[in-house]
């Protein structure tokens, strides 16, 4: 059977905002702020590993997410390890890590786990949007926003709802959607 309810775990409050706002009312949704140790490989390894972990440390059910923006140019890089260059750089720099490149095209990934708890494997639901990182526009309000374009506006130009429904974390989303509706009937 599908939960009725979601433990959100996540430190990010904008993430947060969002998953609230696809998610409405098709289930009850809890959040957690935990740091969740990171490990290091692919785009699933990461998140089944941040899952198990906050399972572990919940003692029960969890929903976490990883995100990841893998440049082409890079193949693939920084990907889930965007946080720290973000970091390093701000939103405002960002495009200039593929100055010396013509290949400017970008893919924003989701990646959701669920797990029932301690020792149960978790689910993927992963969402992927393609773009391209251009010299920021718009408010810097949440992580690379500014800097990601999709069909000619970036994330942080878009209205929330218009995001919502093109990004990589609203279709994830849609899939995990879908899972508690086939579990539920
Ligand atoms: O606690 P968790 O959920 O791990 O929250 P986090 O902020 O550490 O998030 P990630 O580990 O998934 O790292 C992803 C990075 O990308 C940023 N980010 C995530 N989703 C984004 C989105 O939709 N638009 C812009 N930036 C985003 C986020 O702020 C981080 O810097
Ligand atoms: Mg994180």
């Amino acid at each position: 059977m599908a939960p009725t309810e979601l433990n959100f775990i996540t430190g990010n409050a904008n993430k947060l905002a969002e998953v609230r706002a696809i998610l409405g009312e098709t289930v009850q949704l809890k959040n957690q702020s935990l740091d969740l140790l990171e490990i290091q490989g692919t785009m699933e390894e990461v998140s089944k590993d941040k899952c198990r972990r906050a399972a572990d440390l919940v003692g029960g059910p969890v929903l976490v997410e990883d995100t990841c923006l893998c440049f082409k140019a890079y193949n693939d890089l920084p990907g889930p390890y965007i946080k720290w260059f973000l970091q390093a750089l701000g939103p405002l720099e960002l495009y200039k890590m593929l100055e010396g490149f013509e290949d400017k095209s970008a893919q924003a990934v989701a990646t959701f786990a669920y797990s029932e708890g301690p020792g149960h494997e978790p689910i993927l639901f992963q969402g992927r949007t393609d773009g391209k990182i251009v010299p920021s526009r718009g408010p810097t309000v949440f992580g690379w926003d500014s800097a990601f374009e999709y069909e000619g506006q970036t994330y942080a130009e878009m209205p929330k709802l218009e995001k919502n429904k093109i990004s990589h974390r609203g279709k994830a989303l849609d899939k995990l959607k879908a899972w508690l509706k086939e579990n539920t009937e």
